[in-house]
């Protein structure tokens, strides 16, 4: 029996796209606290969204590189279901926030070659899950701010696809209503992310494509259980 396919929609600020996302049959919604972020909101905002969302789907706290202090204060008002680490944390540093919260962790790791596969086994040794995201871009020569994720940039899919990280797995990075079918029947992922691909500008969620995006992921598992893929 295949798992069931789980579609997370991250960086949702305001109760009208995240009752958009829970509408579409979201699995997982994402609140994201990193005040660069045109994502970013305060603990207050996400407490609130999170409690609107309890019970209809996971509710994924993204943070970057959090303090203790942070994480206490996080997870005291959001009480999330999982904890998204999106910057440079250490395995040492996963297995540690896990340890101390007693919250599952979803590590977010960077792929743009094969060699960044060799990242994987001392994670998938300490996190619950692991979130296959593109690599962040250069930053620019006018000092512009480039976020660690949710830049819209999708990575060769195919570097995952026969990965075994013998832990849970999402598919992140630039996906699209229109694109999310193709990742996901070439890498077989049961699970997928996506913030700008479901946006009109940084920040601002279409309640029209969270919908289409929900849809076309499903169709993609749907095809694929039919055909008995693998
Ligand atoms: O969304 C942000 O602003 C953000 C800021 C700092 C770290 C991570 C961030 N987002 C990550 C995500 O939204 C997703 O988990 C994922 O990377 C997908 O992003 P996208 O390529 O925009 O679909």
């Amino acid at each position: 029996m295949k798992t069931p396919g789980l579609v997370k929609i991250c960086g949702l600020k305001t109760p009208s796209t995240l009752d958009a996302a829970l509408a579409a049959g979201a699995d997982m919604v994402g609140l994201v606290h990193f005040p660069r972020s045109p994502r970013h909101i305060d603990l207050a905002e996400a407490g609130l969204l999170a409690e609107r969302a309890r019970g209809r789907a996971s509710v994924v706290a993204l943070l970057v590189d959090p303090d203790d202090d942070l994480l206490d204060a996080l997870v005291a008002s959001v009480r999330p279901d999982l904890l998204q680490l999106h910057g440079k944390e250490t395995p040492e540093r996963v297995g540690a926030v896990k340890a101390r919260f007693g919250v599952p962790v979803m590590k977010a790791i960077g792929i743009a070659e094969e060699a960044d596969l060799a990242r994987v086994p001392p994670y998938a040794a300490v996190c619950d899950r692991l979130l296959f995201d593109a690599k962040p871009p250069k930053p620019a020569a006018d000092g512009a701010t480039v976020l660690p994720g949710g830049n819209g940039i999708a990575f060769d899919w195919r570097l995952v696809a026969a990965l075994d990280p013998g832990r849970p797995a999402m598919l992140s990075g630039g996906l699209t209503a229109e694109t999310v079918g193709t990742a996901i029947a070439l890498t077989g992922m049961r699970a997928v992310d996506v913030s700008s691909g479901v946006e009109t500008a940084p920040g601002l969620k279409d309640p029209i494509e969270i919908v289409a995006f929900v849809a076309a992921a499903r169709a993609a598992w749907r095809a694929q259980d039919e055909a008995g893929t693998p």
